[in-house]
C-alpha cells in the first residue's frame, strides 16, 4: 500500500512527538518510559491506519502498545486517530519493522502482531515477507519466553508461507485458523482496516504461535 504524500504530516509528527517517535534507535531497553505506567509490551509491524492497535489498546489498557509504520503519510493518519482517542497506553514507531533488533532489546516484548502485511509474491522477494526466517531470528531475540506471534492475512500464499516458514523455524502453533470470520476464533477478533475490506471478497487466515523456549535460550 502506497499513499500520496500529505503536506500536513511531517510537522503534525513533529508537533505530537509526545506520542510518536522518530528516532527509535534511542529507546531500545527504555520503551516503558514512553508510557505512563510501566506495563507488558506488544508490538505491531505495519499499523496501517491504526485501527487494530488503536481498538486494541482501548480493549486492553493493561497493557502497553507500540505501532511501528513505516510510511510517514500512512502513521500520520494513525497518530490524527490516537490523539482523538486520548489513549495513554499507544505510542507509535515511524520507521522499518524490519530493524525489529535494534528497536528492543532481548525479552523487551510480549507479543507482536503481523496483520495483513505486504505479500511480496514474487520468489526473489520472499526474504523481504515479514514472517520470512530473516525475521523470525529478531523476533525470537526480543520476544520474551512463551511470547506470541500473531499473523492474520487475506493472501493465501503468504498465509501457506508462513505456516511453513514458522513450521521451519520450530514454532509451536498455538492457533490456525483456515477461516477466522466463519470460525470458533472469531469471538473477540479486532479487525484492522485491510481485514474489514478484504473479508467481503474471501476468507481471512490467522496463526498464533510462540518460539520453544530451549530455543530462545539458545537464541
Ligand atoms: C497491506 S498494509 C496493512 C495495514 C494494516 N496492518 C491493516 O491490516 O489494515 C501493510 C502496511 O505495512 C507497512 N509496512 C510494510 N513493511 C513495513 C516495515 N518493514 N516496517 C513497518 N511497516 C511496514 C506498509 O507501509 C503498510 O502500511
Amino acid at each position: 500500500m502506497r499513499v500520496r504524500k500529505k503536506p500536513w504530516a511531517e510537522q503534525y509528527i513533529k508537533d505530537h512527538s509526545d506520542l510518536i517517535v522518530t528516532a527509535p534507535e534511542q529507546q531500545l531497553g527504555h520503551w516503558q518510559e514512553r508510557f505512563s505506567k510501566p506495563q507488558p509490551i506488544q508490538v505491531e509491524i505495519g499499523i496501517g491506519k491504526g485501527q487494530f492497535i488503536i481498538e486494541m489498546a482501548r480493549q486492553n489498557p493493561d497493557i502497553n502498545f507500540l505501532g511501528i509504520e513505516i510510511q510517514e503519510s500512512v502513521i500520520a493518519t494513525a497518530l490524527r486517530k490516537l490523539v482523538e482517542s486520548e489513549l495513554t497506553n499507544v505510542q507509535l514507531v515511524e520507521t522499518d519493522g524490519a530493524n525489529v533488533d535494534t528497536l528492543f532489546a532481548a525479552n523487551e516484548v510480549d507479543k507482536l502482531y503481523l496483520n495483513f502485511s505486504d505479500p511480496w509474491p514474487k520468489t526473489r522477494h520472499a526474504k523481504r515477507r515479514l514472517t520470512s526466517p530473516n525475521f523470525l531470528v529478531h523476533y525470537q531475540q526480543v520476544l520474551k519466553s512463551e511470547g506470541k506471534i500473531q499473523f492474520k492475512t487475506d493472501n493465501r500464499g503468504l498465509f501457506e508461507y508462513s505456516l511453513a516458514s514458522f513450521n521451519n523455524f520450530g514454532l509451536i502453533f498455538d492457533e490456525v485458523w483456515l477461516d477466522l470470520h466463519h470460525s470458533d476464533g472469531n469471538e473477540g477478533n479486532v479487525q484492522t482496516e485491510y481485514e474489514e475490506k478484504f473479508s467481503q471478497k474471501g476468507p481471512i487466515y490467522k496463526l498464533v504461535a510462540h518460539f520453544k523456549a530451549e530455543d530462545k535460550k539458545r537464541g
